[in-house]
């Protein structure tokens, strides 16, 4: 198969979806890999180390789309970039769709077979294609909260840690999930007061068994959280109903009531945000205050550093990304149920159904089960 790495064009958008050591994995295989040059470059990645690991270094996206049996990414594709799709080319890539009806639209015109990396599932459950992104932005969840705790960028001026004589600062972390987890592993490793709240038991226990009497575990209440929120120096939005808009767990009253200073993170915004003051920033801007408290919603936190965020990645993108150039993207997701569970759109029909309820009426869409589209 011929895969085709573009560079991503997305304001600050310095990751690439193929490192170096996933080229030569795919030239071992015996596939040939084109990759636009400077794809990497911004983060180490030269154009001489893909030349090393077999790949060839192409001018422009427009011969690399025009050429490449399947095209892999991070961010979702540009009007321009889903313009260039075609039937019978593969898009592996982060989509997200059901809030992007003019995206779903253009990929629908272009009857490519698109594989979001969102919506791969495993065999418990979980997101594997999601969670390396959710394990970097937990941890820069803190890294970020501590940063903007300092007075000079808008914080109470509180250190995370405290120093002997001097108290902690206090950390709530809402959603003991994968960014939750993550973040927690952070501020205890800084030596803060840790509460993390979540509404799964199971969950709670877990997270016990892994932190012991390191992390206090609250299980998740309107009360829990005014109560842990009014103490805390930096609170963590981690939550995840899955398919569906975050919950609004803070409310303007609640943020109110925060310490002066305090710093709020909410790593929920791609999917809405779970405070009521929350909207999304940039790495360019990344927060705002609001009576007092410091907001930071960075919706692509992880490509804020890029270089890891690009290797976690591919370290689990690489073997589905192998068994499609392998197999053909068809044999490949009819054999693989939960590599099914990625396909978003196909020859002009969508294929997954939170999409199709978001926006199926929107836009006329035409859809179609995913195993029942490839057979065809
Ligand atoms: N801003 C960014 O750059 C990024 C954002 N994310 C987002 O972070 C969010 C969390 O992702 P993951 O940790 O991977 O999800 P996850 O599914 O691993 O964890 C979510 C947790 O939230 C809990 N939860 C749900 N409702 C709750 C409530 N009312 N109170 C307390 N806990 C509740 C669930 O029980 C679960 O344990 C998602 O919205 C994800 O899209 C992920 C990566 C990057
Ligand atoms: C998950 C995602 O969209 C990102 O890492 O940018
Ligand atoms: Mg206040």
């Amino acid at each position: 198969m011929l895969v085709g790495v573009p560079k991503e064009i997305k304001n600050h958008e310095y990751r690439v979806g193929l490192t170096p050591a996933a080229v030569k994995e795919f030239v071992a295989h015996g596939h040939k890999v084109i990759v636009e040059v400077d794809a990497g470059s911004a983060i180490g990645f030269s154009n001489e180390m893909y030349i090393e690991a077999g790949a060839e270094i192409i001018g422009t996206a427009e011969e690399i789309f025009a050429q490449a049996d399947m095209i892999v990414k991070v961010k979702e594709p540009q009007p321009n970039e889903c313009k260039m799709l075609r039937e019978g080319q593969t898009l592996y890539t982060y989509l997200h769709l059901a809030p992007d009806p003019t995206q779903t639209q253009l990929l629908v015109e272009s009857g490519a077979t698109c594989i979001a990396y969102e919506t791969v599932t495993d065999a418990r459950g979980g997101l594997p294609l999601l969670a390396p992104m959710s394990e970097v932005a937990g941890r820069m969840a803190v890294q970020a909260g501590a940063h903007y705790l300092e007075k000079a960028h808008g914080g109470s001026g509180t250190l995370l840690g405290g120093v002997p004589g001097v108290a902690p600062g206090k950390v709530l972390v809402i959603g003991g999930g994968v960014v939750g987890t993550n973040a927690a592993k952070m501020a205890i490793g800084l030596g803060a007061d840790v509460t993390i709240l979540d509404r799964s038991l199971p969950r709670l226990r877990e997270l016990d068994d892994i932190f012991g009497n390191q992390l206090k575990t609250v299980y998740s209440t309107v009360d829990a959280i005014e109560h842990y929120s009014s103490k805390a120096d930096l609170v963590v939005g981690a939550v995840l109903i899955p398919g569906a808009a975050a919950p609004k767990l803070l409310n303007t009253a609640h943020i109110a009531q925060m310490k002066q200073g305090s710093v709020l993170v909410d790593v929920a915004i791609d999917q809405g945000g779970c405070f009521e003051t929350s909207r999304a920033t940039t790495h360019q801007d990344p927060v705002y205050i609001v009576d007092g408290v410091v907001h930071y919603c960075v919706a692509n936190m992880p490509g804020g550093v890029a270089r890891t965020s690009t290797m976690a990645l591919n370290n689990a993108t690489l073997p589905f990304g192998l068994a499609l150039a392998n197999k053909g993207p068809k044999r490949a997701m009819l054999e693989n149920p939960h590599l099914l569970n990625g396909l978003n759109v196909h020859k002009g029909k969508v294929t997954y159904s939170a999409v199709m309820d978001a926006l199926g009426e929107q836009l006329s869409l035409e859809f179609q089960e995913a195993g029942a589209a490839l057979s065809q």
